[in-house]
């Protein structure tokens, strides 16, 4: 195939993404997955204001994560944030709502020399603001074949960063999990000894844009848990932010943050994948 034929393919495979990537907004649910019911809400009307009255800012230690400023730029990153849900009486518009409005930015796939796809914005976007959810299928880890092959499982690990426990690891354990579902009431002693994460998001058959954004080592996004509809932070939406002041064109990416030597392919040996983001601080290796 000519260079001028396999780019005009790219163009329209890359536009063909960018139409469908807009519509798919919510993930979906493996049938052996049980989401929890629909946690209580506020009972602000309209729009949430007050913190004192609003439960979900209460969950939140006390304030609102966002200020309204932009569409909703979060304020700084947290362990968790705790997004009006189903049960809120405050509308669609609320604040507290950001991370559940759609894609606000005109993102792009692109090709890049040695990554494959990209993603970047043709508008500027800044600092703070909701970038993507990462969608696709929310599935058990202990279900999936050859992890270590699929480029496009997000492990929701939450308690990893919310504990600090470095790196995010991708192998497939049988895990003990807390039968607990709430923040709380979970055992540290449990959390640093047993818990690995339970389930994953796969955009491998089903996803949408964030499925192509590359990993940095100096990254320009940051992953923020999310609990909107219920509160197991097993299950807890991944958001990606901006962490800077982006502007039009430049790659997004954010930090894979994989453990080094975490990943054991199909043949039992640990597998080594070079990264290419070109930072300064580059650790080398994606995992
Ligand atoms: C979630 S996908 C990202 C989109 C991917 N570039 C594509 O073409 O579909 C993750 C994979 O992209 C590649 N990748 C992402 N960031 C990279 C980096 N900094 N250096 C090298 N490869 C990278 C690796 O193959 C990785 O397993």
């Amino acid at each position: 195939m000519s260079i001028s034929a396999l780019s005009a393919k790219l163009i329209v495979h890359a536009l063909y993404l960018e139409i469908s990537f807009k519509y798919i907004k919510s993930i979906q649910v493996a049938k052996n997955v049980s989401v929890p019911p629909d946690a209580p809400g506020c009972n602000c009307k309209g729009e949430c204001t007050n913190p004192r009255s609003c439960s979900c800012a209460q969950l939140n230690g006390g304030d609102f994560p966002y200020v309204s400023q932009d569409g909703g730029r979060l304020f700084e990153a947290k362990d968790v944030v705790f997004e009006c849900g189903p049960k809120c009486g405050c509308g669609p518009q609320c604040v507290n709502r950001t991370s559940q409005q759609g894609l606000k930015y005109h993102l792009e796939v692109y090709c890049t020399k040695d990554k494959g796809w990209a993603v970047r914005s043709w508008d500027f976007i800044p600092s703070g603001a909701p970038v993507c959810e990462y969608v696709g299928v929310l599935r058990k880890n202990d279900e999936l074949e050859d992890i270590s092959e699929n480029d496009y499982i997000f492990e929701i690990d939450c308690w990893h960063t919310m504990k600090g426990m470095g790196g995010r690891e991708r192998r497939l354990r049988d895990v003990s999990i807390p039968a607990s579902n709430r923040v709380n009431e979970v055992d540290e002693k449990t959390l640093e000894s047993e818990y690995e994460p339970e389930f994953c998001i796969d955009a491998s058959s089903f996803g949408n844009v964030a499925r192509f954004i590359n990993h940095s080592c100096d990254p320009n996004l940051f992953v923020q848990c999310i609990l909107s509809s219920h509160h197991d932070v097993r299950l807890a939406r991944i958001v990606l932010f901006a962490a800077d002041n982006i502007p039009p064109m430049q790659e997004l990416t954010y930090d894979y943050n994989y453990a080094i030597d975490s990943v054991i392919g199909p043949d039992g040996k640990t597998k080594q994948v070079p990264c290419f983001c070109g930072t300064a601080d580059c650790r080398k290796r994606l995992y």
